[in-house]
């Protein structure tokens, strides 16, 4: 493919934009291409490529780019080192000063780096990390986390079940597999636009990365149960609890944010789903919450979070997250789960799931619940998965790296208030 001048200038313009963090990538990008209508599809795919591909390797190419790190300079680097492209590429009308530094750059001696510059991660973060992983480790889960992540697919099993989806996008010429782990998961090739799919639209699939599928699988919820996502968002783990309790029931999705909630609406409405009962909370102590103490059978506790287990798809948070912002989330993370417990009945279960990597936003958390709350014990991760027919050894607590299992990352423990 040629790369033109102009959107290298487009990719560099954006990436200004994103380099800010002030918001999320995907929002700085939305804003952008709302404002340049004028470019055209694979435009806009090259200025998403490249912005994203700078954001995975930003300290890498910073370094190779050395006093000259302006956007500009950073994309060309990017398409030089990262994506490999040759001179012959960069198609017509590009200066002399592009594509002699172009040229300069591709050479370029990277030098000796220390771990966290190998490993394009933020200095505290290499250190939290290897602060249980041996450097080989972190390095193996940073270059997994450095890469962009496969589209996958969740059947909704009260439409048709995965095999039958298979069958049907491969019909219309769609590449796609049954997932690994997860018996509803489909795993796409490539990236297909499929929002104007008419399986999408009759409520068929979702997209779900394959390891928040698992999460749903771990709470196990029944027919007829009742049941509390505590932290729904836009509720892409509460269609999958519904569509396993057989859509009866009662499915409680709590949140704090009305503008997440909602968007679950028209998602519960093409699933089919009548067993959803959105509420928004003030907080985890929400009246609300209160009068369901002690009345509910599963609790999924799917906690805000550093969210660095999705790194593959939001680059941007590991410069955007700090030492500062974890203190604050882990004390939030405690209290909603402290809260959260509170509705589990006797017998009842309750997990505790985030999308981090970091001990002190998963164990650490559990172990501290656990250690003031008697009343509930721990349940092995792998049995409750090993009964469903999933086999992941990944024994008492499950933890989910795009290196070892080629999903998101995500960690999660399963707690049961004793009978
Ligand atoms: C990891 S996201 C949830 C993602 C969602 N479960 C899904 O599968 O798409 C965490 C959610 O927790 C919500 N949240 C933050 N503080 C909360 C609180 N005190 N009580 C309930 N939800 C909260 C956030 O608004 C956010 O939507």
């Amino acid at each position: 493919m040629t790369i033109t001048p102009a959107q290298i200038q487009s990719a560099s313009q954006a990436l200004r934009s994103v380099l800010r963090f002030d918001y999320p990538a995907d929002s700085v990008l939305s804003h952008f291409f709302r404002d340049f209508r004028e470019l055209g599809a694979r435009d806009r795919a090259f200025v998403a490529e490249a912005v994203y591909g700078v954001l995975r390797r930003k300290r890498t190419l910073e370094r190779l780019c050395g006093e000259r790190s302006s956007t500009r300079h950073l994309v060309l680097a990017w398409l030089a080192r990262v994506e490999g492209t040759t001179l012959r590429q960069l198609g017509e009308g590009f200066h002399g000063r592009d594509t002699d530094f172009f040229t300069e750059i591709k050479g370029r001696e990277l030098g000796e780096v220390g771990l966290a510059e190998a490993a394009d991660l933020p200095d505290w973060l290499a250190e939290r990390l290897s602060a249980f992983m041996g450097p080989e480790e972190v390095l193996r889960l940073a270059q997994s986390l450095n890469r962009p992540a496969p589209l996958d697919l969740r059947a909704n099993p009260l439409k048709l079940d995965r095999d039958a989806l298979v069958d049907k996008l491969k019909a219309d010429g769609v590449g796609c597999a049954p997932g690994r782990f997860s018996p509803l998961a489909v795993r796409l090739e490539g990236k297909p636009a499929l929002q104007k799919h008419p399986l999408f639209l009759d409520g068929s699939f979702e997209v779900q990365d394959e390891g928040s599928q698992l999460l749903g699988f771990l709470l196990q919820p029944k027919r007829g149960e009742m049941v509390v996502d505590f932290c729904a968002g836009a509720g892409g783990k509460t269609l999958l609890l519904g569509a396993l309790m057989r859509n009866t029931g009662r499915l409680y999705a709590f949140d704090v944010s009305e503008k997440r909630l909602g968007k679950l609406k028209p998602r519960v409405a093409r699933s089919g789903l009548s067993n959803i009962h959105p509420v928004v909370i003030a907080s985890e102590n929400d009246p609300r919450v209160k009068r369901l103490a002690g009345k509910i059978d599963r609790v999924l506790v799917d906690a805000p979070c550093s969210g660095l287990g999705t790194l593959r798809r939001n680059p941007d948070l590991k410069w955007r997250q700090s030492p500062e912002a974890l203190a604050e989330l882990t004390t939030k993370q405690a209290a909603i789960l402290a809260s959260a417990a509170r509705l589990v009945k006797p017998g009842g279960r309750l997990v505790y799931a985030t999308c981090s990597l970091l001990p002190e936003e998963n164990e650490a958390i559990v172990a501290a619940f656990l250690a003031a709350n008697e009343a509930f014990v721990p349940v092995s991760a792998e049995e409750v998965l090993a009964k469903q027919g999933i086999t992941i050894a990944c024994g008492e607590q499950l933890h989910l790296t795009p290196a070892g299992h080629d999903t998101d990352g995500f960690f999660a423990a399963v707690l049961e208030r004793k009978a």
